[in-house]
């Protein structure tokens, strides 16, 4: 029989539509499965049983997470892959490539104090992924993601694998908190409650539609908008200054990245209706990539979809975001094409 709490972290994650049932084999790889993020993300994935088999990646300290991982009793079958020699065989037959590999921010730094160290580690992962798994759907987690997303895009690109369909940047943990947030202060319940967020993941390019929002509250004022607005752009600087130098967000951005894993296994099983807000090559706007809801299916996205009405607010935080986010693009892009 499954542990209590084990049944009931199912029972959370299936009220947000995570799986309740089985389909065909799926191999889920985690690249960066010993960091803060990865680990927690292993444990949800592995409790996941739309997965076959789950392949744990990292630099150093997977063979301990794996086993660990391993001893619980749900279906996926969890191998451990340490060192770049070890890195083919941990991406090989991958369907969903889950990538929260890179060091976090510490208090006093932005997302894109990361660029130097994160682009490269990045770039070296998926000029892998593009030899042993290109058909697999990326989830990048890995920041600045307004610029990773474009390097894993060029590197493709060079590679002749690039398919703009399988290409996601995470930014599910910006609509988890702007559900959460809204929820709380409108009185509204959490449970049901869905916000779409848009943009990008970096300070002002979130941009969450509360307008939007359903079921809508309707005992918030403009100011409480704008105030929610502003505590969703800064969620992630909320837990940097938390922890105090000891990372950013690891175990709400583990759920955030299970919930969007989830969809996208979901998509790939031909389930319909799966639409989740994701970081992708865009027509939307005029920048080539922007987050929005995004259809998901069999091949990947499906269907980009629009931003739907805004309200002055939106649309002047829409203006604001595209010049920061374009930069990001740009650096992202300049960076995989130099190299
Ligand atoms: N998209 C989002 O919403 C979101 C949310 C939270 C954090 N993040 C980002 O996720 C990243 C990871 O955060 P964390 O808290 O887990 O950091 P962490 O330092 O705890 O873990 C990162 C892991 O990556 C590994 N790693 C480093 N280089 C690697 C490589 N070449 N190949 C494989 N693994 C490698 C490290 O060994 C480590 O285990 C950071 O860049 C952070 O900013 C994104
Ligand atoms: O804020 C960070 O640096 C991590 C992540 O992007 C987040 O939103 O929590």
């Amino acid at each position: 029989m499954r542990p209590s709490l084990l049944k009931s972290a199912s029972d959370v994650l299936r009220r947000r539509n995570y799986s309740s049932a089985a389909g065909p084999e799926r191999k889920v790889a985690i690249l960066g499965a010993a960091g803060g993020i990865g680990q927690p993300l292993a444990l949800l994935m592995k409790l996941n049983p739309l997965v076959s088999s789950l392949s744990l990646y990292d630099i150093a300290g997977t063979p301990g997470v794996a086993a660990d991982v391993s001893h619980i009793n749900s279906s996926a079958l969890v191998k451990g892959f340490m060192g770049d020699d070890q890195l083919g065989e941990a991406l090989e037959g991958s369907d969903v490539v889950i990538i929260p590999a890179g060091v976090p921010r510490k208090p006093g730094m932005t997302r894109d104090d990361l660029f130097n160290i994160n682009a490269g580690i990045v770039k070296a992962l998926c000029t892998a992924i593009a030899k042993h798994c290109p058909n697999a759907l990326v989830n990048m987690i890995s920041n600045p993601v307004n610029s990773t997303v474009p390097i894993a895009a060029e590197v493709f690109k060079k590679a002749g694998t690039y398919d703009e369909k399988k290409l996601f940047g995470v930014t599910t943990l910006d609509v988890v908190r702007a559900r959460t947030f809204y929820a709380g202060k409108g009185g509204v319940s959490v449970n049901d409650v869905d916000v779409p967020v848009v943009g990008g993941h970096a300070g002002i390019t979130i941009l969450p539609l509360f307008s939007q929002a359903t079921p809508a509250s309707n005992s918030l004022s403009p100011e409480d908008i704008k105030a929610l607005t502003k505590r969703t752009q800064d969620g992630g600087t909320e837990v940097v200054e938390a922890k105090a130098g000891k990372g950013s967000a690891t175990l709400s951005m583990a759920y955030a990245g299970a919930v969007f894993a989830d969809a996208c296994l979901k998509g790939l099983n031909g389930v319909p209706d799966i639409v989740e807000c994701s970081y992708v090559q865009s027509t939307v706007t005029e920048l080539p990539f922007f987050a929005s809801k995004v259809k998901l299916g069999k091949n990947g996205v499906e269907e980009v979809l629009g931003l739907g009405e805004l309200s002055a607010f939106e649309k002047e935080g829409l203006e604001k975001l595209k010049g920061e986010l374009k930069s990001s693009i740009e650096k992202g892009v300049k960076f995989a094409q130099s190299k």
